[in-house]
């Protein structure tokens, strides 16, 4: 007789081979932008051209918001498994998840809840009132600094209609704004050396821009334009910013939506991280704005609409240069400018490789993962 044993999933899970992060002094690669200073339309647009990615101080948001979400969201997570999922429905996209990210096979450590602003979702609803009322004093505020950061692109980047960004997103009808709780609780796995275990496999957001919040434990990394990966140092008083690939393209690729990934915390420590993912409607044209273009500029991207671009980037895995498809290869940027879609424009073939080269194969690590699965902690429980 043959037995058939299902896939453990959390032997898929990549264990990083590269170093935690390798980019030097902590947190000397992040730029920080002080929203309420007068020069912060000039350095949010010049940290979104260098990096792509910033921390945000004096943002407005009380401390005593972000921390009763953060209480709210653990507790939520310390229920058990069918609780959570009888109260959000199983992710698809949106709902509870633990370990599945996306419906294309990747994994990481963790469990979430995905849920969408648009008022005709019942998730929210569902939750337990205090969680709710919690996410919803969150996302009013956090919407408020995605406006003010959309604002100070529009003014970086010369437009002079300097609401035209944050109309897109913010309070526009059928807009596509996305929360994400994620709860990364402290890995049980082995990890040998200076590796760690995928929280949170290595992407760029597709949306327009994303506001990340964290609690105190570290795990974010973002990978710079030299290929290093920097990590960066938790800050609970901070948003962090990233400009996701509609942004890339709607500046023909003047700011660069910045890869990240979370490494799994190995102290006693979960991390929780609150993300607002800002996407406009899906009939809104994502194309380079007239008025960042020079005289004689060519797009880098063939036109699309948003609905085109999130329904071809949910069909592909975390890792994947998603706009790659949307690639105009032929046109090339002024010789001043230097897009990013030049310097990481990777085909996927070249991706999937990377991410094979990721993987660790070592089998005492896959036995104690199957071991850590059936035995403790809630990621030891499989939703389906
Ligand atoms: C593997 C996937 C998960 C994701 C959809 C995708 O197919 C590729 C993009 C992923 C991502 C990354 C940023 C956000 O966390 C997210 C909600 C998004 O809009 O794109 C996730 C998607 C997801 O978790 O469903
Ligand atoms: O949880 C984090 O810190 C980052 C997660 C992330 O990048 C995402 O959910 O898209
Ligand atoms: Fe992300």
């Amino acid at each position: 007789m043959v037995a058939i044993t299902a896939p453990n999933p959390m032997e898929q899970i990549p264990l990083m081979r590269c170093p935690k992060a390798n980019a030097g002094q902590q947190g000397s690669a992040i730029p920080c932008v002080d929203l309420s200073a007068p020069g912060a339309a000039a350095a949010v647009a010049a940290a979104c051209r260098s990096v792509g990615f910033f921390r945000a101080i004096n943002h407005g948001v009380p401390a005593c918001v972000t921390d009763a979400l953060e209480a709210r969201a653990m507790a939520f997570f310390a229920l058990p498994t069918q609780v959570k999922l009888d109260m959000s429905g199983a992710a698809r996209p949106l709902g509870y998840g633990s370990k599945n990210i996306g419906s294309n096979g990747d994994v990481g450590w963790l469990e979430y809840l995905l849920l969408s602003l648009s008022s005709n979702t019942v998730k929210i609803a569902s939750l337990p009132p205090p969680l709710r009322t919690a996410l919803e004093d969150y996302t009013a505020a956090v919407r408020e600094v995605g406006g003010r950061v959309l604002e100070l692109i529009a003014e970086g980047l010369g437009l002079d209609d300097r609401g035209l960004l944050r109309a897109m997103v913010v309070g526009r009808e059928g807009s596509d704004e996305l929360v994400r709780v994620n709860h990364y609780p402290p890995c049980t796995l082995p990890a040998p050396g200076d590796c760690g275990v995928t929280g949170f496999g290595e992407h760029t957001d597709p949306q327009i821009i994303s506001l990340l919040r964290s609690n105190c434990t570290a795990g974010l990394q973002i990978k710079l334009r030299d290929g290093r990966w920097a990590p960066v140092p938790p800050d609970p008083e901070s948003f962090f910013v990233n400009v996701g690939d509609s942004l890339q393209v709607l500046t023909n690729g003047r700011f660069r939506s910045v890869k990240h990934r979370v490494v799994a915390p190995e102290g006693a420590q979960s991390r929780l991280s609150v993300i607002y993912f800002g996407g406009p409607a899906p009939a809104q044209r994502i194309a380079p704005l007239p008025q960042v273009m020079r005289d004689g500029e060519q797009s880098l991207y063939r036109e699309f609409t948003w609905g085109e671009y999130k329904s071809a980037a949910y069909k592909t895995r975390l890792a994947d240069h998603r706009l790659g498809p949307f690639e105009l290869r032929g046109n090339r940027p002024p010789p001043s400018e230097q897009p990013a879609a030049t310097a990481s424009g990777a085909d996927p073939q070249r991706c999937l490789h990377q991410q094979q080269q990721h993987l660790y194969q070592c089998h005492h690590l896959h036995a104690a993962a199957a071991a850590a699965a059936g035995g403790s902690g809630v990621l030891a429980e499989q939703p389906s």
